[in-house]
């Protein structure tokens, strides 16, 4: 009766706060347009945050959505009132990758999925332990997509299922032509397709887990989620199955490509990473020995460029939650239904954070970035699980490239596209030549 007489109170007067201000755009397709045709999404962001200041209305993908661009608003919707947003997806991504999957759960669910899929099981032994970190394989025949679903594969998976990994690619490429499709279930539509695809994946993963479960378990995520078997069902563990390929494949690959571009655009950087790289080669001697945790601990400037990367490039431009109820935030009301997004893009783009912020400068990264001003991996209890595994990926496949291979890259236009997360505009062709080629 207290919390009804509280929640009461709190309607009235919330029905008296304004909306943040701003513009809804046309009907039902809102300001859609206008952020997505954008070759750069900062001058939609920035142009909204010059008028109306680091909160403000706006209508996207067909939904009325409050955006939040300054540090304090977005610790307050992903942390210290987290309780009050709940993580969304719009709904043809949401059926694909499954109701189930860690992304769209609160509370008690979330807690142990979460564990598991955070838990140093997403750096596979095979990874972390000494001796051996994976060579990757040839990048003439390996493009970056390609290696980030193959690492994201094995550490799902372990490398004991490997005869079901082609299988498993060949669904989760299938699926993933569907994300931004309209979900229209006909025979012939990619989303048909795709919902196929998903559930031979399911089936898949079905026969991969009854199989683990007669015998030893590996070390692997898939364990992790085994080991939780009280908390989670198959079908729970297979939405997160297909939920953590999603969240790990296309992340990594887009931020490698930029990596690569930016190191392209920045000899001077390119020439020091690959100082740092060959340096650490050099020291292991002639013996082959193969590169260990420890020296990925040993590659400070490649680290930084790979912050200095994610900043820039922010691949994640900004994440979507739901207000659960009426909230009020800075004296503006957020009504319940609607999206709230935490713009990652423009804090990682402010001046008043990250002076020239337009320039790529690994160096800024020398001293740490002031609090909640750095979120590339997001914030709260559904930030990245995968970012140690996401940055492990990285040095290890710039230290193969800067020390065993050249490469070019044609020249690439300037510009962004979504797919769905930002890429240089039509992609960025590469040519690799082995060193000895030279
Ligand atoms: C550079 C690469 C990556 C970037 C930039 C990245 C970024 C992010 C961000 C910003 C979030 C939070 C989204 C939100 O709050 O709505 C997130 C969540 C997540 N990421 Fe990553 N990620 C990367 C790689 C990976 C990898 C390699 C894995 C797994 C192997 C992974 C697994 C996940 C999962 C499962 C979640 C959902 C967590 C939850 O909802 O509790 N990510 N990622």
């Amino acid at each position: 009766c207290a919390i009804r007489g509280r929640r009461a109170r709190r309607q009235a007067s919330s029905k008296s706060l304004a909306l943040p201000p701003g513009s809804m755009g046309w009907p039902y397709v809102g300001e859609t347009f206008q952020l997505y045709s954008s070759k750069n999404p900062n001058v939609f962001f920035a142009r909204k945050q010059n008028r109306h200041g680091p909160i403000f209305k706006t209508h996207i993908l067909g939904c009325p959505c409050v955006m939040v661009s300054s540090p304090e608003a977005a610790r307050f919707v992903l942390v210290t009132q987290a309780h009050l947003f709940k993580p969304t997806f719009p709904a043809s991504k949401e059926r694909m990758l499954g109701p189930q999957a860690i992304f769209f759960q609160q509370g008690d669910y979330h807690t142990p999925t979460s564990a598991a899929s955070s838990s140093p099981r997403l750096l596979p032994e095979a990874i972390r332990a000494p001796p051996a970190l994976p060579r990757p394989s040839r990048p003439s025949r390996c493009g970056a997509s390609s290696y980030a679903l193959n690492v994201a594969l094995l550490s799902i998976f372990g490398e004991e299922e490997m005869r079901y990994i082609e299988e498993l690619k060949q669904c989760y490429l299938t699926l993933e032509k569907g994300y931004n499709s309209m979900p229209v279930n006909l025979p012939g539509t990619l989303f048909h397709k795709a919902m196929k695809a998903r559930k031979r994946l399911g089936a898949i993963v079905a026969h991969i887990i009854s199989a683990r479960r007669e015998r030893q378990r590996g070390s692997d995520l898939l364990a992790s989620f085994l080991d939780d078997r009280e908390a989670l069902t198959d079908a729970q563990i297979a939405d997160n199955v297909i939920g953590v390929i999603f969240a790990a494949r296309d992340t990594t690959a887009s931020v490698l490509t930029w990596m690569v571009k930016f190191l392209g655009d920045h000899p001077s950087v390119l020439k020091a990473v690959i100082d740092e790289q060959q340096e650490i080669a050099r020291s292991k001697g002639s013996s082959g020995e193969p590169l260990t945790w420890a020296d990925t601990r040993r590659m400070r400037m490649t680290s930084r460029v790979i912050q200095e990367t994610m900043r820039v490039a922010s691949i994640l431009s900004f994440t979507f939650r739901e207000a659960v109820e009426d909230v009020e935030y800075q004296g503006y009301l957020i009504p319940k239904g609607w999206k709230v997004l935490p713009l990652f893009r423009n804090i990682h783009h402010s001046p008043d954070h990250f002076p020239c912020p337009e320039k790529f400068d690994p160096s800024r990264f020398e001293v740490a970035p002031k609090p909640n001003t750095f979120m590339p991996f997001g914030n709260g209890t559904h930030s990245c699980p995968g970012n140690e595994l996401a940055k492990l990926e990285m040095l290890v496949l710039f230290h193969h490239l800067a020390t065993k291979y050249r490469w070019s890259t044609s020249k690439s236009e300037s510009g962004v596209q979504f797919g769905p997360f930002a890429l240089p505009l039509n992609g960025l062709p590469m040519t690799f030549t082995r060193k000895h080629d030279y």
